[in-house]
């Protein structure tokens, strides 16, 4: 039964300079370890989705963000969990890797090139259109 329960939201940063995307990669679980994504993670209880990018984006990049709009469709996920992209602007410092294993910039060509995780493909046009702009 899931009446009256809530998908809980795992919120992804798309945040983009100079045309490119920045793409974080993962170390765990061993599954997904060597993969990119959109730097992120688990809306804790009491927060709204524009609060755990910015607290995820410090944590895990070092980094300040203004959190904008959505970009792309819900992803479901397993165990009641649903992967939400949003873009969101540097405010202040410059991302370090402090919780994966490497960081990167990429174009819209990169972009296609490099290993995302299966999870974040659906996103490729709304991201290419988000590095046209
Ligand atoms: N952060 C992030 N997670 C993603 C993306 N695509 C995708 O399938 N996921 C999945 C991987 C994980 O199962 C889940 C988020 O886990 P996470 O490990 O980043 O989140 P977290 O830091 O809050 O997790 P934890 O402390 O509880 O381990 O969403 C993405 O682009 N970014």
């Amino acid at each position: 039964m899931t009446t009256g329960t809530r998908d809980r939201e795992v919120v992804a940063a798309a945040v983009i300079r100079d045309g490119r995307l920045l793409l974080a990669q993962r170390t765990r679980p061993p599954e997904l370890a060597g993969l990119w994504e959109l730097p992120g993670g688990k809306v804790e209880p009491g927060e709204t989705p524009a609060d755990a990018v910015h607290r995820e984006l410090l944590e895990e990049l070092g980094v300040e963000v203004a959190v904008g709009e959505r970009v792309g469709a819900d992803v479901p996920l397993r165990d009641g969990l649903v992967l939400r992209a949003y873009r969101a602007e540097l405010l202040r410092g410059t991302p370090r890797a402090l919780d994966h294993a490497a960081l990167c910039w990429v174009d819209a060509r990169e972009l296609h090139e490099i290993a995302l995780v299966d999870n974040d493909r659906d996103w490729l046009p709304d991201l290419v259109r988000l590095l046209g702009e």
